[in-house]
């Protein structure tokens, strides 16, 4: 559906060269949701502007919709992008135009008839839930009303391609989860692939199929969501995960537990399938150890279940060591050392 082979984007000028995109190759399917993370600077806006060609690439391929989108005529371009909605995270709506004038603008310019026009505007309205603010005026709004005006103006001409930038950064974090929700059911309902950036790991977590990493213009680490959250390659993707995983045990904490001298403090982190297993109780049955949990994140990834806990392990050192054995064989065990 979208596809970048070795593409580059390069700004300035021969002295001042910024390369903003760095030999990029990656595919977006159709009908997923494919999320770029990264920090400020990393080159993510350039990449996403590149799909509809507001930024042309210096070097390299960009396939969408199986053309090759740098080689496409003026008015190639122009089908092409009828095909490819945008949101943004300053909305950009037209401040003079009502809630349905932003709506319809779009289809004004493809030449819709009034009729049709008018029952596509109303059926954007209901579908995005603001069937009642049709002659409101943008500023009158919500952050999270002038995005689903924003979504519905982008949907209107019916895209196969949603490319949102930074589309929840501007919100609160109850009107973000409303404007994720919205994406899932356009990605569901209409089957529309959305490609997004953002620099909040919680965004992809909740959304996303698949996530690329970027730092620096280039891709430094791409998957599925699950497998990059559970077997993170890279230094930054790590970060990323610890941004929504939150699952340290504060030093002071880790002090008191260091003073009782009990026991060892592990990870247990869950693999597929076992989380929902008495896992810990079963074991504490058949060895003289005991279990003291500590912190425990467990959640839903992808339908799957991902997360860890961390467990101080009670006993004698033997029967600890067979604990350890035996829960090595269906969990994966780090130790979580008392100095931080
Ligand atoms: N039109 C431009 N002219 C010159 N440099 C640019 C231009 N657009 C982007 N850049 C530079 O390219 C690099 C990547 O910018 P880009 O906006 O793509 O990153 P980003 O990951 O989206 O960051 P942010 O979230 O802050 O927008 C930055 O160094 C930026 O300053």
């Amino acid at each position: 559906m979208i596809r970048f082979t070795n593409v580059s984007k390069t700004f300035g000028t021969k002295e001042n060269v910024v390369k903003a995109v760095q030999d990029v190759s990656l595919e977006v399917k159709k009908g997923e949701i494919f999320g770029v993370i990264g920090f400020s600077g990393a080159g993510k806006s350039t990449l996403l502007r590149l799909v509809n060609l507001l930024e042309r690439p210096t070097s390299g391929e960009i396939i969408v919709n199986d053309k090759r989108i740098d080689a496409l005529s003026q008015k190639e371009l122009r089908q092409l992008r009828s095909r490819i909605g945008m949101i943004f995270q300053s909305f950009n709506l037209f401040s003079s135009r009502t809630v349905y004038g932003n709506i319809a603008y779009p289809l004004k310019l493809a030449g819709w008839s009034k009729a049709k026009l008018d029952q596509r505007v109303k059926e954007m309205l209901r579908f995005v839930g603001l069937e009642d603010k049709a002659t409101k005026y943008p500023e009158s709004l919500s952050g999270g009303q002038k995005q689903r005006v924003g979504i519905a103006r982008a949907l209107a001409t019916s895209p196969d391609i949603l490319i949102c930038d930074e589309a929840t950064s501007a919100l609160d974090p109850e009107t973000t989860e409303e404007i994720l929700q919205l994406l899932l059911k356009v990605n569901k309902e209409y089957n529309i692939t959305i490609m997004l950036i953002t620099h909040e790991m919680h965004v992809i977590k909740r959304v996303c199929n698949r996530v690329a990493v970027m730092e620096d213009g280039r891709v430094i680490e791409e998957g599925q969501v699950f497998n990059v959250f559970t077997k993170p390659q890279n230094e930054t993707t790590k970060n990323f995960i610890r941004s929504v995983q939150n699952d340290q045990l504060s030093s002071h904490l880790l002090e008191k537990l260091q003073e009782s001298k009990r026991g060892k403090l592990y990870r247990i982190i869950y693999k597929e399938g076992v989380s929902n297993q008495p896992i810990l109780s079963k074991i504490s049955k058949k060895y003289q150890v005991d279990f003291n949990i500590l912190y425990g994140n467990i959640s839903e990834l992808q339908e799957r279940l991902f997360g860890s806990l961390i467990v101080e392990f009670i006993g004698e050192e033997v029967e600890v060591s067979k604990v350890i054995k035996e829960l090595e064989k269906i969990v994966e065990l780090k130790e979580v050392h008392y100095a931080s």
